[in-house]
């Protein structure tokens, strides 16, 4: 997909997270998201992604570069701002972060409250509010679960609560943290296909993290590969070939590792 020709919702320049520890887990990065994309981020574990869905959203601080989301920009200062950013930028974690004791759809419209603040949840939510929520419970297939305990659902019932309390925020991005990475493979790829219809349907800009190559070339539109830190690939399914796939999770420290990334990354990023 071509970035260049079309909207640009999401824009990083030179984006860096370094932790409290003096870990850089974020080198300076540049990605360019269209409009509607859906981006699947493959690296093996502790290349990154995490921290580079977090620092979009403001869960993490970047200490260095920019972020734009629909041309605004994101960490801005006040609460305020921080708070539209982040409902901007809905997020789904692999955990799904539900409310066990609580319904469906009182979990759902937690979502709305990244708009509104955690104050409004002491007001009781509107006829408006809840038919909103119930619409989106009725897009993730699960309307009827919605007076249903959540911790009374499956993995991927969960999760779908889960997408459908990140869409309820009405967000132009949507990143999603390894979202099926705790499943089996059949219901990953019914998730995936769920949450892939949506974004296709609303042209939905999505980030995904996955760790099944599989199933980012079946879903992705783009790749952007991961290694300590940095983008080191970034291409079409098709481009992501086994010798990109082996080093992306070659381990750390071995000599043919080094040597095959560093001679992806000239090739392959900004191609
Ligand atoms: N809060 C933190 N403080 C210090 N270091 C951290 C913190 N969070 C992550 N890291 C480190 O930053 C690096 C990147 O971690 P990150 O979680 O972003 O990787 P990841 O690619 O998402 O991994 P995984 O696939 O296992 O989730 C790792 O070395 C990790 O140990």
């Amino acid at each position: 997909m071509q970035t260049s020709k079309r909207e640009t919702q999401l824009n990083l320049k030179g984006v860096s997270v370094t932790y409290g520890d003096g870990h850089r887990a974020l080198q300076p990065t540049h990605l360019s998201v269209a409009r509607g994309e859906f981006l699947v981020l493959l690296g093996a574990s502790g290349a990154g992604k995490s921290t580079l869905l977090r620092s979009i959203n403001g869960l993490v601080r970047p200490d260095g570069g920019q972020i734009e989301v629909h041309g605004l920009p994101g960490g801005a200062v006040s609460a305020r701002n921080l708070r539209e950013h982040r409902r901007r930028c809905a997020m789904v974690f692999q955990q799904h972060h539900l409310i066990g004791r609580q319904t469906v759809l009182a979990n759902v419209l937690m979502g709305k409250l990244a708009s509104r603040g955690s104050l409004a949840s002491l007001w009781p939510w509107s006829r408006a509010d809840k038919l909103q929520a119930l619409a989106v419970i009725d897009r993730v297939g699960l309307l009827d679960k919605a007076l249903a305990r959540a911790d009374t659902l499956s993995g991927g019932q969960q999760q779908r609560v889960g997408i459908a309390r990140a869409l309820v925020q009405g967000p132009n991005l949507l990143l999603a943290d390894e979202p099926v990475a705790s499943l089996d493979p059949a219901t990953a790829q019914g998730v995936l296909t769920l949450l892939h219809d949506i974004c296709k349907k609303d042209r939905l800009t999505a980030i995904v993290s996955l760790h099944q190559v599989n199933l980012a070339r079946l879903f992705a539109d783009r790749v952007v590969g991961m290694r300590q830190g940095q983008v080191v690939f970034e291409g079409l399914p098709a481009q992501l070939t086994k010798d990109v796939e082996s080093s992306l999770y070659a381990r750390t420290g071995t000599a043919t590792a080094t040597s095959t990334t560093e001679s992806l990354v000239p090739t392959l990023v900004h191609a």
